[in-house]
């Protein structure tokens, strides 16, 4: 048993996502307990944002990010915007300064209550993806799914966020592919060793597209930050849109800014459910009565 920790349920776009108080503790969140965690009904969560002492100076604090299979994730951007919600809540801050495994961000809550994060540069290095063979152009690789003679899918563009992604461009609705069908085959596909999320995404306009992903670790979630900033990314670089995207996935729009000195900012809402406290080593865990926190504005 381990001493309880406090969490909140809270979503981003229906991403499901629980953010775990572990500061002022040496331990960590156990794959176990998080895995029990995910199998409870009430507290099913795509990842866990555990927020922890900072480990580098200048910045507030440390986030590791487990997906609900116990692996963990070096980037999750919906999770990050609960995360901003809950301590901006906490502190009457609304500017912070984190360090997750994909490096250090920033991310700040607007007076309307949408919260933007520095989701820090993309890459498009083949080995930084990583993809387990070189490709000289990222935008798209031989990679196909279906008949050989007339593939379903097909030259998806690749891109990091810190996690690894694939987008396959399709001129229809999102909604036409089997996404739960081929997602864990790509998700598994050895041409990437690390796993990779695995998108869809239809453009509708220069600033615009719609997008569903199969998220490594976890599977179809109703939004994916970071596929949102790794399509919007990878659709500007092959001329499909500009720089500035709104990208809709089934939970809503994100607002997506690939700015001139290279970083991606994401903009969007958090929502916060219930809170509790839970045993980190066991998963066992409780509801508390809080009442939602006072946040900015009306998203
Ligand atoms: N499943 C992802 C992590 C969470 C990504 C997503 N929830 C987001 O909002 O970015 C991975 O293993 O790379």
């Amino acid at each position: 048993m381990g001493e309880q920790a406090a969490f909140a349920k809270m979503n981003g776009l229906g991403n499901e996502i629980i953010v775990a108080d572990m500061r002022g503790r040496s331990d960590h969140i156990a794959p176990a307990a998080a895995i029990a965690l995910a199998r409870d009904p009430a507290t099913k969560f795509d990842q866990v944002m555990a927020i922890h002492d900072p480990k580098t100076s200048g910045t507030d604090y440390y986030v590791e990010i487990i997906n609900c299979d116990g692996t963990r994730a070096q980037a999750c951007g919906n999770g990050m915007r609960c995360v901003v919600q809950a301590l901006a809540a906490e502190t009457g801050r609304n500017r912070f300064t984190f360090e997750t495994l994909a490096g250090i961000l920033t991310a700040a809550e607007h007076e309307n209550g949408l919260i933007s994060v520095d989701m820090g540069k993309p890459r498009f290095g083949w080995q930084e993806i990583p993809l387990s063979e070189e490709f000289a152009d990222t935008r798209r690789i031989e990679l196909q799914v279906g008949p050989i003679d007339a593939p379903v899918l097909h030259s998806p563009s690749v891109a990091s966020m810190g996690n690894p992604h694939a987008i396959f461009w399709v001129d229809r609705d999102v909604w036409f592919y089997e996404l739960e069908k081929f997602g864990p085959l790509l998700e598994h596909h050895p041409i990437f060793p690390e796993r990779a999320n695995i998108s869809i995404a239809e453009v509708t306009a220069n600033d615009a597209l719609i997008l569903r992903t199969w998220e490594r670790g976890v599977g179809l979630t109703r939004a994916c930050g970071s596929a949102a900033c790794a399509a919007a990314v990878s659709a500007a670089r092959t001329g499909r849109t500009g720089r500035n995207v709104t990208v809709t996935v089934p939970g809503g729009p994100l607002e997506i800014e690939w700015r001139d000195d290279d970083h991606v900012i994401m903009t969007g809402p958090a929502e916060w459910e219930f809170s509790g406290t839970f045993d980190p080593v066991t998963g066992a865990w409780s509801r508390d009565n809080a009442a939602a926190p006072a946040k900015r504005g009306v998203a």
